[in-house]
């Protein structure tokens, strides 16, 4: 089969090789990929940010069609349309994963990082951890709400948004097209989107945002202080980590600042801001298996609709370097129908 694999001197780009998967073992099952999004992990996964791993297929926001299940495998069949996101198994059996936190497992596993992804004809999941994509949900829009449309989901959870408030999304990217979707039209909250790129302003208006700041002709914290009086929190997908420290002081008193994204390097917080002003930081990770099917329900119901456009498996590295220069809104997905 055809895979995209991470270069033997992790440059940040990836091979098209022929590979041979391993025969299915216990517990898992073999799905035919139909579709997989680039999602800009996947960049910093190719350019070894988080440890190098040269030969891994990348990939995961991956749907499929299952075509093989182990003896054992009881909740999934052959024709069932499952993801592969990046949460691909925990250990099943500690704090984290008892509590609803699996995705903070010490002995997690992730798709397209520490085992193969699923930018590749095949890939083999297991089946306790495979999140089904409900009747209804258009599979190319089921790949970017497997990692996009959850993590930004479960980062407005953490981010406690209730209806009525103000949302600023940092980052009008892959992540952001779907945070300003789920926090207008799930959460309730009105939307100030940030980026630099009108394009993606342009997009971000069309999901539902109520207020566009362009980051490099207006002061986005004093414009949003003045227009809103602060928002109640801040959802930083931007790959920049000036927009960190900044994004804090666009915040109102008890205001929360949720770090997504993921540039190298430290965010400065201002410690009295910080203090007089009850302000809460934290950092938020994908979703648990349950946050995914909570995810897929609301795209079922029509609710959400990812902006995704499909590209060949021959364009991935072109993909990569449009990505890198901030050219794409929304998400380019790999159509493995196309492969065969
Ligand atoms: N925490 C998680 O679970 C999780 C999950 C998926 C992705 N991520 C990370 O989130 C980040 C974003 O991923 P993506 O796929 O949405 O990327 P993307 O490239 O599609 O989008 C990033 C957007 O940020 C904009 N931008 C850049 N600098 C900016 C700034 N200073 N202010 C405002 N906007 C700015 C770009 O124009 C672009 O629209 C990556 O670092 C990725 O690894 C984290
Ligand atoms: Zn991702
Ligand atoms: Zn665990």
């Amino acid at each position: 089969m055809k895979a995209a694999v991470i270069r033997d001197s992790v440059d940040g780009y990836v091979d098209i090789k022929d590979v041979t998967l391993r025969p299915i073992k216990h517990g898992e099952a073999l799905v035919d990929v139909e579709y997989c999004g680039l999602c800009h992990t996947d960049l910093h996964v190719a350019a070894g940010d988080f440890g190098k791993f040269p030969g891994r297929i990348i990939g995961h926001e991956g749907v499929g069609i299952v075509s093989q299940v182990a003896d054992d495998v009881e909740n999934l069949k052959v024709g069932d349309r499952v993801s592969i996101a990046w949460f691909f198994k925990g250990c099943g059996h500690c704090e984290y994963c008892l509590t609803g936190r699996e995705t903070l497992c010490r002995n997690v596993q992730n798709s397209g990082f520490t085992v193969d992804g699923a930018m590749a004809q095949q890939v083999i999941v297991d089946a306790n951890y495979a999140v089904k994509a409900p009747e209804g949900l258009d599979p190319v829009e089921a790949t970017s709400l497997t990692c996009a449309g959850v993590t930004m989901y479960k980062a407005l959870k953490v981010g406690e948004t209730k209806p009525g408030q103000w949302v600023e999304v940092v980052g009008a990217g892959g992540l952001g097209n779907l945070a300003i979707q789920y926090a207008k039209h799930v959460f309730g909250a009105h939307v100030v989107a940030v980026d630099g790129n009108e394009d993606k302003l342009a997009a971000a208006k069309e999901n539902g945002a109520d207020i566009l700041i362009n980051r490099h002709t207006q002061d986005v914290a004093e414009e949003i202080q003045k227009q809103v009086g602060g928002v109640h929190n801040a959802q930083v997908t931007a790959v920049n980590k000036d927009a960190f420290t900044q994004s804090v002081n666009a915040l109102r008193p008890d205001g929360r600042l949720v770090a997504v994204a993921l540039p190298q390097g430290d965010m400065e917080l201002n410690i009295a801001k910080t203090v007089l002003d009850g302000i809460q930081v934290a950092g938020s990770l994908v979703g648990t298996r349950q946050d995914l099917a909570e995810t897929f329900q609301f795209g079922a119901e029509g609710l959400v609709h990812p902006i995704v456009k499909t590209r060949r498996l021959s364009e991935i590295n072109d993909i990569i370097d449009e990505m890198k220069r901030g050219e794409i809104t929304g998400r380019m997905v790999i159509d493995f129908t196309k492969e065969k």
